[in-house]
Parts: structure tokens; sequence; C-alpha cells
């Protein structure tokens, strides 16, 4: 009966007979229709925290049956690495659906042959050589940020404020080949829209109302589009802009008498990933609609992740001011003081730096949820059987937090990421940039990114809190979020 009232979902099964809640258990729905009206009427900080009370509550992964599917929530490392390895479980969950009005099926949203074809027209472009070049970028966005104080020897800053404005304009100047000096205002309503954006989509998660994609369109996407047009606008621009600057590029190069294959790898041109995809438009590879859904996914997954990544590192870093040393005195040792010969193999040395990173992505996951559909019955190491169709929402965030993998896991500790303190420690209990095919295709960029901006600030400022953790609300969205205004104060070091 339970099950009939989820609207008929097709039950998981056990592989040799025994109830499923012996290896899964069933958390009891909140209405008669099982879980479908679990989150109905929570805001995005209570959808967080609904999450995290069930991990809790329930000790390990769990079933939950809404609105005719299986939903299997995965925070056990064993899950997660099948999971994640396995080439039958590539096809992204229902959830993303719900992304498409605002990123639309670019990478992270497309599967099948579309997602074949996109994963090997961009990896490419996050190639060594290239990374290379954005670094250039890095550097001169994270001078642009410290020179906001240059002036002052202490100030306070919000660094959910500043930070946002940095990664934005560092992945349009990167991905994109487009500087927002001249778009600044538009840049500001653009991150606006896309908060706004993430609030509508947990909207959209938390009434089953909605789900349908007809329901959806005429009870909800009135409201929503016009956010949805500010982003596409931006975008949209953005893609205009580049169109012009490579032609003029690409006429210059032809009264030159250079060949065109050679514009990557010319040293004094800055390579923008956009150019890939407007040249494959030109062989008939993509189309505009195609280059509109990648450009939208590129500036989504590479500007609002890196910023959160950011904002909580510069938060734990004021809060441990040990760490944070360690941190400078591993920069003064092997980082050059004139940072504009800073390089990616610099940047590698920082090894220190990289674990306060890992441990910050850790506890605050910037992709807190990932999601896969079984599109047949899939057989879990643990004796499982899932029907077609079963939603697998891996938790990122509790399986970061799992007691069973993680000593007092709510404590900022970087040693957990040296290298003897990890071998005892199962791999896939780590994976913030998810793992296997569908993997992060930015993680390096991310990484490069994260570490320069750190080095300018800690170089040169000392970050001290002004903000006790206690007080700290998140709240889901696409990304993790959170409700407050961390603000730090930065105050010059003594040379
Ligand atoms: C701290 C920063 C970042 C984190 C924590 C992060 C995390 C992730 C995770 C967990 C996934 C898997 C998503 C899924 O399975 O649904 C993913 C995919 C992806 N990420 Fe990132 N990401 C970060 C930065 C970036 C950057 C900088 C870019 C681009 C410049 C980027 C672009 C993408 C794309 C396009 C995908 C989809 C890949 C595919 O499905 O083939 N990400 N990211």
């Amino acid at each position: 009966d339970y099950h009939i009232l989820a609207f008929f979902a097709r039950r998981v099964h056990t592989k040799d007979g025994r109830p499923v809640e012996d290896i899964a258990p069933i958390p009891k729905g909140k209405t008669i229709f099982a879980n479908s009206f679990d989150l109905y009427g929570l805001d995005d900080a209570g959808v967080f925290k609904h999450s995290r009370k069930l991990a809790k509550e329930l000790g390990g992964s769990y079933l939950i049956y809404s609105l005719g599917t299986a939903v299997y929530s995965v925070i056990d490392p064993e899950t997660v690495e099948f999971v994640v390895n396995n080439t039958n479980l590539i096809t992204k969950g229902m959830v993303y659906n719900f992304m498409r009005p605002a990123i639309r099926t670019g990478l992270l949203t497309a599967s099948g042959q579309k997602w074949h074809l996109r994963r090997k027209m961009i990896t490419p472009t996050f190639h060594f050589n290239i990374l290379g070049q954005f670094e250039e970028v890095f550097k001169a966005e994270s001078l642009k940020f410290i020179e906001q104080f240059h002036d002052q020897t202490e100030s306070v800053i919000s660094v959910t404020d500043l930070i946002p404005k940095f990664t934005l304009n560092s992945i349009c100047e990167t991905a994109m080949g487009i500087k927002l000096d001249d778009m600044i205002e538009k840049g500001d309503r653009y991150r606006e829209s896309m908060k706004m954006v993430e609030k509508l989509f947990i909207m959209r998660v938390s009434n089953p109302l909605h789900y349908n994609n007809t329901m959806y369109n005429w009870l909800a996407a009135s409201r929503d589009a016009p956010y949805l047009k500010v982003m596409h606008d931006f975008s949209s621009e953005i893609i205009a802009k580049r169109r012009l600057l490579l032609e003029d590029e690409l006429f210059q190069r032809s009264q030159d008498q250079m060949p065109d294959d050679d514009i990557y790898i010319n040293k004094k041109r800055r390579f923008a990933m956009l150019d890939t995809l407007i040249c494959a438009e030109k062989d008939g590879l993509i189309d505009h609609e195609g280059i509109c859904e990648e450009v939208d996914t590129l500036m989504f997954g590479g500007f609002d992740t890196t910023s959160m990544c950011l904002i909580f590192t510069l938060m734990n870093l004021s809060l441990h001011s040990e760490e944070q040393e360690r941190c400078y005195q591993e920069i003064v040792e092997n980082i050059d003081d004139d940072l504009t010969t800073l390089d990616i193999n610099q940047l590698t040395k920082l090894k220190y730096m990289e674990c306060v990173i890992k441990e910050t992505v850790r506890m605050y996951p910037s992709a807190p949820v990932i999601a896969r559909e079984t599109l047949n019955a899939t057989e879990l190491p643990n004796g499982l059987i899932l029907p077609v169709g079963t939603q697998i929402v891996v938790q990122i965030f509790d399986l970061h937090h799992n007691p069973k993998y993680w000593d007092n896991p709510e404590k900022f500790d970087p040693d957990r990421f040296l290298p003897e303190n990890m071998k005892d420690r199962h791999t896939y209990a780590f994976i913030p940039f998810s793992a296997g095919q569908r993997n992060c295709v930015g993680q390096k960029y991310a990484m490069l990114e994260i570490k320069t901006l750190l080095i300018y600030i800690i170089k040169q400022l000392k970050i001290l809190p002004l903000f006790d953790p206690k007080d700290l609300i998140l709240h889901s969205g696409i990304t993790l979020g959170v409700k407050n205004n961390i603000k730090v104060k930065l105050v010059r070091r003594n040379k």
C-alpha cells in the first residue's frame, strides 16, 4: 500500500530475497504518498537540513519512494565507487531537468551520444598548456582583487560579496575571452539572477506538483522567466562579442598569411574556450544553440562552484590562524617574491595549501549532491536491485561528513589530506569533483584559480575572523549556498 500511494513506484528488491530494509532503511514519509511531499513547504535551508537529518538518523545509504520513483541516497564510498565508475550509469538524474531552463542541455546535463561528443570537444580546452595561459588571467584578476585594499593597512571585506565578482571575471576572460570591464553592471545582474534561479530550482525540487514540465510551464515558468532572460542575454552578448573578436583575429591572420590551425598554439595570443566552439561550428560539429548551451554550462560550472570554495577557504583560514601561518610559510619558501613569474609549476609545490583547500571542499562541497538515473535494472554491490528509472543520489555532503570514514567530521583539519593520513581511507570517501567518466572537467582549472588568489592574499595580508561559524546557515541550490554575509578583516603583513 505504502508504495502504491507513492504513485505506483517500481520497487527495489534484493538479490537474495532479504527484506530491502535489512540493507537500506526506508524512512517513513510525512504523508500517505510515501516520501513524495517530504520537502513540500521547505525553503532552501530547510531542504538542506532535511537531507542532513536523514543521513544522521539513518547512518547509512537509504531509500525513499517519491512520485512513481525509487530514490536511493548514497553516503557510503563502496556504492559511490560502483556508481561513478559504471558506464551504464552516466545518465544524469531527473532533477537535472530542473536546471535545463537555466543552463540548457550542455555538458553537465546532457546524456548519451550528445554528451560523448561534447565531452570530446571540450576536454582539450582544459589542456595543461592552455591552463598555463589562463594562469596569466588568474594572476591579473588576483592582483586587481588585492589592489582594492592597497592603500589601507586594514580593511573589512565581505567575501560573499567580493569573491563571486572575481570568479565571474575570471571565467569570462579565460573561457569566453571577454573582459567584463565594460559590462560590470550586467555582470552584477547576472550574478543576482543566478542566485535567484538557484532558489527557484530548489522551490521546484520541493514541490512535486512542478516536477512535470507541462505543469511547471503552466504554473511557474512565467515567474522564473525574467531571471532566465537576464542570464541568457548576458551569455548571448558574450558570444556575440567573442564572435566579432575572433573574426578580427582570423582576418588579421589571413593578412599576415598565417594558417588558422596555428591559432591555438600561438603563444602571444590568449586562447578562449569559446573559440573552440565557434571554430567547431564552422566545421558543422555544433550549431549556435549548442554554443549557447555550453557557454551557459561553463559559465555556471566555472563561477559559482569556485566562488563557494574560495569563500569557505577564506572563512576557514580566518578562523584558523595556525593553518594560515603554515600556508604563509609555504608561500615564502616556494614562491618567488616577484609574482609576475608565478606559473603552474610553482603552484604544484604548495602541498599544504592544497590540503587546506581539500579540507574546505570536504566540509563544504560546492556540489553537495549529484544524481544518476538507472536505464536498466541495476544490481548494487550491497545486493540491492534497483529497477529501471531509479534515481541514485550521491549525497557528497553526507559522504564527506560520514563519521565512519572521517574522525570528528565537523573539525577543520587539513592534515587529514597528508599522504600518511590518507592511505587507510577509502578513495571514494572524498569526491568533491565527482569521479569516473562524468567527473568535473574544470577540476584543475578550479585548483589553479583558487590557489592563485590565495597566494596573492596570504602573501600580503593576514586574514582575521569576523564571523562565528556557529551562525553559519547553509542552504541547497544547484550548488551549496550560504545565507550569511561572511566578513573577514584583512591586515597588511609587516615586510
Ligand atoms: C571548486 C570548484 C568545482 C567543484 C567542486 C566542481 C564539482 C563538480 C562535480 C561534483 C561535477 C559532477 C557533476 C555531476 O555528476 O552531475 C562537476 C562536473 C562538471 N564541472 Fe565542475 N566543479 C568545480 C569547478 C568547475 C569549473 C571551474 C568548471 C569550468 C570551467 C567546471 C565545469 C564542469 C562541467 C562542464 C561539468 C560536467 C562534466 C560532465 O558531465 O561531463 N567545474 N563539477
